[in-house]
């Protein structure tokens, strides 16, 4: 194998190590591997497993590889695994036992994170702490962790979300400090350690680690200003030398690998987490830590022998129980009663270590920045319309008029905080996108409504061309009749369309738009699949039982929601941006979560247009064909009217404390039915609206004033 073909098998990191390989063998020195070995050596660890190469490449000489032909290489392996970059480290501490198949996925999701993390910059990762927990949690029967499980969890979804979710590790280092974890399992070994100035770096952009990595020829030992996570797992479960058949034929033995021995080591540092000024000071510590390293791989390589004995095969899965397994490890030349105590020392240590290292998981900063995860949601609009951002943004697809309108909004002392901010506009892939900030940044799994404001949800200009150039549309037709069969007029059943006037005044009259000033568009429960099932939505008490589904009559939420809707309303109507704005098919975007965090923005703003400057709004008055005035204000009105009547109703029913009771969701007649005797002409319902609510609702809530 040549260099140029170590180079064609590698990503960009693994090309660095390959150079690093390269290096090492033009080297005249003994600790390297000899130059035959190195070609083994690269193709194992592209393999995958630190015991493969151990065991095929040092034990066994009727191995298709070329053998390792001194314990001297064998070393040389443990230090260029130790060498090794991220990806590959990644690579051989996961694919163990994997089938080849999975070592590629391996390898191509690596590959796919790497670039990921070079193309989106913010979108940092923590390889090897999550994977090294992953394995934990999964394997380990007997001290089933969630929590790290979610941080691996979390670590994907972050990825997927475009979430910064904490530094990319910059180390990969082996701090290994004696075989103690060895010998008394024959699970996985987790060696690392976790220091603090890296758990206290949470959004920082990987890109800066990746690239310092790459400076550094793919070796992150060495980068002092990078002090990190470092985990390295060794699967051992390959040490213990027995076939997989044998886990079946067992059943009181643990599964493969059900046992984790933790060892957490620390360089010069005494907690295990260390000060971020032992890490920078530790000039000469990663040299001290690959020795470290080297020794206990030493060891391992040492130990093996002795258990392959008793194995014909060494390459077969595990499966021997953990007795057998501490039996085999044990050292023949211990007395019993000293390698009993060695083994309890082992396990006690081990699990001294694991507690420590499940509680810096657990507690850590660094797991706290990966709890800013949620899966982001588009409640409602139009489908494609967004994108993930860097750096607690989003995109969107460019209007004029939006981007526009949320310059002016942020640039508004009265009203930035009140909208998304607005980061400029972005081009991605030839297209324009306006850069926003991301309001679900803040939540944990949150709630979502989206309400629409104002009584008229089309532009007076798409009016006026609707009567010049009437522009049939055939997938408007469809949406009415799916919801109002009887709708269409005979003229618009022939044409089987309609203009989109015409149906969107249908949508305001269905809805509360019509009567409320504005409608729901979507709800979303942080644990349920959003739901856009509200288009009939329109009386006061189906408003409010969508309201109170919502909000699971949190009083808690439900104030805050208030409070936030009352300052937002006060200061629109002070603000000289707002009245020169026609302010059309905007939604308030309403979000909570469980720890009672609750907030209201406004958003969409695709078709808020400003006024000629003789105009100005008061966005409460009624709609006349040419004033332009789009009942936002009405609608805000309305909003706080009936959250406040929700809110005395809840403070004389529930109980004192503000425990969301949580609520069914409102009644397929209580949302989506109108009843029977109202007849949703604009004119003439306002009577049976009333009817129908003092029948639904016992506690008829005032509002400030009902359009019909
Ligand atoms: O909600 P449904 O009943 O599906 O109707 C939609 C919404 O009213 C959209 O408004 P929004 O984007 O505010 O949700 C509107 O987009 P506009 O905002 O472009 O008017 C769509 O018009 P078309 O995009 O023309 O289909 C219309 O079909
Ligand atoms: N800044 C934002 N932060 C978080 N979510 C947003 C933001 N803007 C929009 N959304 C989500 O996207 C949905 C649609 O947004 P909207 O601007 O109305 O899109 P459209 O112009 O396609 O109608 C909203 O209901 C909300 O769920």
């Amino acid at each position: 194998m040549t260099e140029e073909r170590l180079k064609c098998d590698c990503n960009n990191m693994r090309e660095a190590t390959a150079c690093q390989v390269s290096q090492h063998e033009r080297a005249d020195d003994t600790s390297q591997p000899c130059k035959t070995c190195t070609p083994c050596i690269r193709e194992q660890m592209g393999r995958g497993g630190t015991q493969e190469v151990t065991l095929s490449d040092v034990n066994s000489s009727s191995s298709s590889n070329p053998s390792l032909c001194t314990t001297g290489c064998a070393n040389a392996i443990t230090k260029q695994l130790n060498n090794a970059s991220l990806s590959e480290k990644q690579l051989v501490n996961n694919s163990a036992g994997d089938s080849n198949k999975q070592k590629g996925n391996h390898i191509e999701g690596l590959n796919e994170t790497i670039n990921n993390c070079c193309v989106q910059k913010s979108r940092a990762l923590t390889s090897i702490p999550s994977v090294v927990v992953s394995d934990t949690t999964i394997l380990d029967e007997d001290q089933p962790l969630n929590e790290p499980y979610c941080l691996v969890d979390q670590h994907k979804d972050c990825m997927d979300s475009g979430y910064s979710t904490g530094a990319r590790n910059p180390k990969i280092q082996n701090i290994c400090e004696s075989s103690g974890s060895l010998d008394s399992n024959n699970g996985d070994i987790l060696l690392g350690e976790v220091n603090e100035h890296q758990l206290l770096s949470p959004r920082r952009s990987c890109d800066s680690a990746y690239s310092s990595s790459m400076d550094n020829g793919g070796s992150m030992d060495n980068q002092q200003d990078e002090p990190g996570i470092s985990f390295s797992v060794v699967d051992s479960s390959d040490f213990s030398g027995a076939n997989a058949s044998s886990a079946e034929e067992s059943p009181s033995h643990k599964p493969k690998i059900t046992t984790l021995t933790v060892g957490m080591l620390r360089k010069n540092a005494s907690s295990p987490f260390s000060s971020s000024s032992s890490i920078a000071s530790d000039v000469d510590s990663s040299s001290r830590a690959d020795e470290s390293a080297f020794n206990t791989l030493s060891v391992q390589i040492e130990n093996l022998p002795r258990k392959l004995s008793s194995s014909s095969s060494c390459s077969l899965r595990s499966s021997l129980s953990f007795e057998e397994s501490e039996e085999d490890f044990a050292s023949s030349d211990e007395n019993p009663i000293q390698a009993n105590m060695n083994r309890r020392h082992s396990k006690v240590k081990a699990q001294n270590s694991w507690t420590k290292i499940r509680r810096m998981v657990i507690w850590s900063p660094f797991m706290q920045s990966f709890k800013k995860k949620y899966p982001w949601v588009q409640l409602a609009g139009h489908a494609g319309n967004f994108q993930p951002g860097e750096e607690g943004c989003i995109l969107k697809k460019y209007v004029e008029r939006e981007a526009e309108c949320l310059s002016g909004l942020t640039s508004d002392p009265k009203l930035q905080d009140f909208s998304p901010t607005f980061h400029g506009v972005v081009e991605v892939n030839g297209e324009k996108y306006t850069r926003m900030q991301d309001l679900l940044l803040p939540f944990d799994c949150p709630s979502l409504m989206d309400c629409k404001m104002g009584i008229r949800t089309y532009l007076e200009d798409e009016l006026v061309k609707a009567k010049v150039k009437p522009r049939l549309r055939q997938d408007m037709y469809m949406k009415m009749v799916e919801v109002s069969p009887d709708e269409p007029t005979e003229v618009e059943r022939n044409q089987s369309a309609v203009t989109k006037p015409r149906y969107m005044q249908w949508r305001e009259q269905i809805s509360s738009t019509s009567n409320l000033g504005f409608r729901i568009e979507g709800i979303k429960k942080s644990d349920k699949d959003p739901s856009k099932d509200y288009k009939l939505t329109k009386t006061q008490c189906q408003v409010c039982e969508a309201f109170k589904y919502f909000i699971d009559n949190n009083v808690s939420v439900l104030k805050k929601y208030i409070e936030r809707l009352k300052s937002m309303c006060h200061a629109l109507g002070q603000s000289d941006f707002f009245h020169s704005h026609e302010v059309i098919g905007s939604s308030l975007l309403f979000v909570h979560d469980s720890t009672g965090e609750a907030n209201v923005w406004m958003i969409d703003f695709g078709k808020t247009t400003r006024l000629p400057s003789s105009q100005k709004l008061d966005h409460r008055s009624e709609w006349k064909e040419g004033n332009r005035e789009d009942g936002y204000l009405f609608g805000m009105d309305n909003l706080v009217s009936l959250f406040e009547g929700i809110l005395v109703e809840l403070q004389q029913t529930a109980p004192p404390n503000d425990e969301p009771q949580h609520t069914a969701p409102p009644s397929v007649e209580q949302v989506n039915h109108v009843t029977d005797d109202v007849t949703w002409s604009p004119r003439s319902n306002r009577k049976a609206l009333r009817r129908q609510d003092a029948r639904n609702s016992a506690t008829e809530i005032a509002v400030v004033g009902e359009k019909t």
